[in-house]
């Protein structure tokens, strides 16, 4: 089998022009501009990158995206009270902290490290766009999210308009993140997932570096997602025939990305599977944009 290659920069195209729309609409009926600011901290290249690509996302949306940039020597009482700093800010609906905070032996807070739990709890739920505080992780838990996710979100949004069922199906999730791998397993199964019950109702297992027998377990997989880190670590041979491919992974090797999976030997054997770049990475932007709009309807 050869599989088609689920094109999600372009669902991120169409999610990015509803959200467009929807924010024209809801400033010509008297809301605010919705804005976004992002709290950069350190000079990480790929940081850089993603805070950029971000920003003209939010410009082409009609959203404010701001970018707050402070060195890595910042201390974590001082991040802490910008972070407490924007959420005073009512002109500021949703706030991002970039992750990785820089490390210790990149001078981080001092060349301490920063706590980043600490910041992260820091981070009002009502503008947390991220969906990293605990409150909205909880809700997410309990099936009564406010913001979900942006990566399993847009994860979510690409198998619905792709037509893919989870319902039934057996999803296998390697990596269990706080990030993508934990709440894409709880969002899958769920029983009335966020786009309806086509993508929900799944039986899902997290798998993971210890996981014995990883390959049987993939294996086992109706639909793979690989959100591990790993550049390629999903080998044709762990797909089953006929399986959907998902690759979360976002992983620079010699200036090349290159996701989880390995790309052609895994289309052999899957019906469908993203592209590294060109799959997730434009959905977790365009969900983002999303949740801001939500974040300023949800203050205003
Ligand atoms: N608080 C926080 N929230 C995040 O959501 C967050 C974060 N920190 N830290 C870093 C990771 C990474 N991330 C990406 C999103 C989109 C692409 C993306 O659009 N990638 C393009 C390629 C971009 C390129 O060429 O470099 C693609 O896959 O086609 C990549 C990476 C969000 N992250």
């Amino acid at each position: 089998m050869t599989a088609i290659r689920l094109d999600g920069k372009r669902i991120a195209g169409e999610i990015r022009e509803d959200v467009a729309k929807d924010v024209a609409q809801f400033v010509a009926s008297g809301g605010p501009k919705p804005c976004l600011t992002a709290v950069l901290v350190g000079e990480d290249p790929a940081s850089q990158v993603y805070v950029r690509n971000k920003s003209r996302a939010c410009e082409k949306a009609g959203i404010d995206g701001r970018t707050m940039r402070l060195p890595a020597e910042t201390t974590q009482a001082e991040l802490l009270s910008v972070v407490q700093g924007l959420n005073d800010d009512p002109a500021v609906h949703g706030i991002l902290v970039q992750l990785p905070l820089p490390s210790a032996s990149n001078g981080g807070n001092g060349g301490e490290g920063f706590d980043e739990r600490q910041i992260l709890d820091a981070v009002d739920p009502l503008k947390d766009v991220d969906a990293f505080s605990p409150v909205n992780v909880g809700l997410l838990m309990q099936g009564r999210h406010r913001f979900l996710p942006c990566t399993p979100h847009g994860i979510v949004q690409l198998l619905h308009r792709c037509d893919i069922s989870a319902s039934g199906k057996h999803v296998v999730v390697v990596g269990r993140s706080d990030i993508v791998g934990k709440p894409m397993a709880m969002m899958l199964a769920q029983r009335d997932g966020s786009c309806g019950k086509e993508v929900a109702n799944a039986t899902v297992t997290i798998a993971h570096s210890r996981t014995t027998n990883l390959k049987q377990v993939c294996l086992s997989a109706d639909i793979l997602i690989a959100a591990v880190g790993v550049p390629e670590m999903i080998t044709g041979d762990m797909v089953a025939d006929g399986a959907v491919v998902i690759d979360v992974g976002i992983n620079r090797v010699n200036d090349k990305l290159v996701g989880d999976v390995a790309f052609d030997e895994a289309s052999q054997k899957a019906s469908a599977i993203t592209p590294v770049p060109g799959g997730v990475g434009p959905l977790t932007i365009a969900m983002l944009l999303h949740n801001t709009l939500m974040a300023a309807k949800l203050q205003s």
